[in-house]
């Protein structure tokens, strides 16, 4: 669904000034994943996300997303793709809604369909949000995750492919967030829709088949989830961290290289003055040594 490969995105300030945003990111999405995002503050996410929607261009490198080149494609294109192809749901999403509208009214609002086609298809959006028993009550009579659930039968409007959510469970509390989460997986599994998250919510990750954490503009690690299967209730009773739910990848670009986490480094007594390492293949194992340790 979503191909990155060396993926740059530089924001001019001024004459003198660049900051490049990603630097050379990759990624991989299949067609119906749920994956989410995460990555410390202005390490690349919301650009990333803002490439994958056709909010912005990117500056270099290759972004397919379903099958669509958005390097390539015209304004003209990448108007249709963004109405088209994605759906985008954000934290505060919920504030740009009509607080004196009912639900289905706030539905209705954004769509370009006329009259009863209308009031139909705002019914039918909410109702796979779970909020058909709330069509006409009030936005300002809703709690905040059902709001975000109005915000969420806006984003599907137009059948998008793709769901880009920007910490969409940043203003909710933790069983709103679980019930979000919830709602993100019956759309995928019903609807096919693929969808990525950006989060800093590390209780919600530890729900997710895939993470991916970006650093520096760059994918640095991905975690997966050890058992795909196992049961919500064992995390719900445990105090689970990611490193108990998840295995963590390094991921390693087309020439080979790894970035291994400080920590690691760290464990091995190799100060941030030395740059050079040990490596071995032993038994199938390669093996990484701190060289004044040999
Ligand atoms: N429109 C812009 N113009 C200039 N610089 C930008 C712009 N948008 C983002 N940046 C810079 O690009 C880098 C990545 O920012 P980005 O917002 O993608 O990070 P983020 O991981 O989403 O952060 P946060 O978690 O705080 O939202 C930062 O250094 C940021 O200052």
């Amino acid at each position: 669904m979503i191909t990155c490969e060396n993926l740059v995105k530089i924001y001019k300030i001024d004459d003198e000034m660049e900051v490049m945003a990603l630097q050379g990111l990759d990624l991989k999405v299949e067609k119906g994943e749920v994956m989410g995002i995460i990555g410390n503050s202005g390490s690349g996410k919301s650009t990333l996300l803002n490439m994958l929607g056709g909010l912005d261009r990117p500056t270099a490198g290759k972004l397919i997303v379903d099958g669509k080149d958005l390097l390539r494609l015209s304004d003209k294109d990448l108007v249709k793709y963004k109405l088209d192809t994605v759906g985008f749901i954000w934290q505060n999403n919920a504030r740009n809604l009509i607080p004196y509208l009912t639900a289905v009214e706030n539905v209705e609002l954004p769509m370009l369909l006329k009259g009863r086609y209308k009031r139909e298809r705002a019914m039918e959006l909410l109702n796979m949000v779970d909020l058909g028993h709330r069509m006409n009550s009030k936005l300002d009579k809703l709690s905040g995750g059902e709001q975000q659930r109005v915000a969420i039968a806006i984003s599907l409007a137009n059948n998008p492919s793709l769901l880009l959510a920007d910490e969409p469970t940043g203003s909710v509390d933790t069983k709103t967030a679980d019930i979000i989460l919830d709602l993100f997986r019956k759309l995928n599994r019903e609807l096919g829709i693929t969808i990525v998250i950006v989060t800093h919510d590390t209780q919600l990750t530890q729900k997710m088949d895939r993470v991916v954490s970006i650093r520096d503009g760059q994918t640095s690690s991905e975690f997966l989830r050890r058992n795909f299967f196992s049961s919500e209730n064992d995390l719900d009773t445990q105090e689970d961290k990611e490193e108990d739910t998840h295995v963590e990848l390094a991921v390693i670009d087309r020439t080979g290289r790894i970035q291994l986490p400080r920590e690691y480094l760290d464990g091995i007594g190799l100060t941030p003055e030395q740059n050079k390492l040990e490596v071995m293949l032993e038994d199938g194992k390669i093996i990484i040594l701190n060289p004044e340790d040999t």
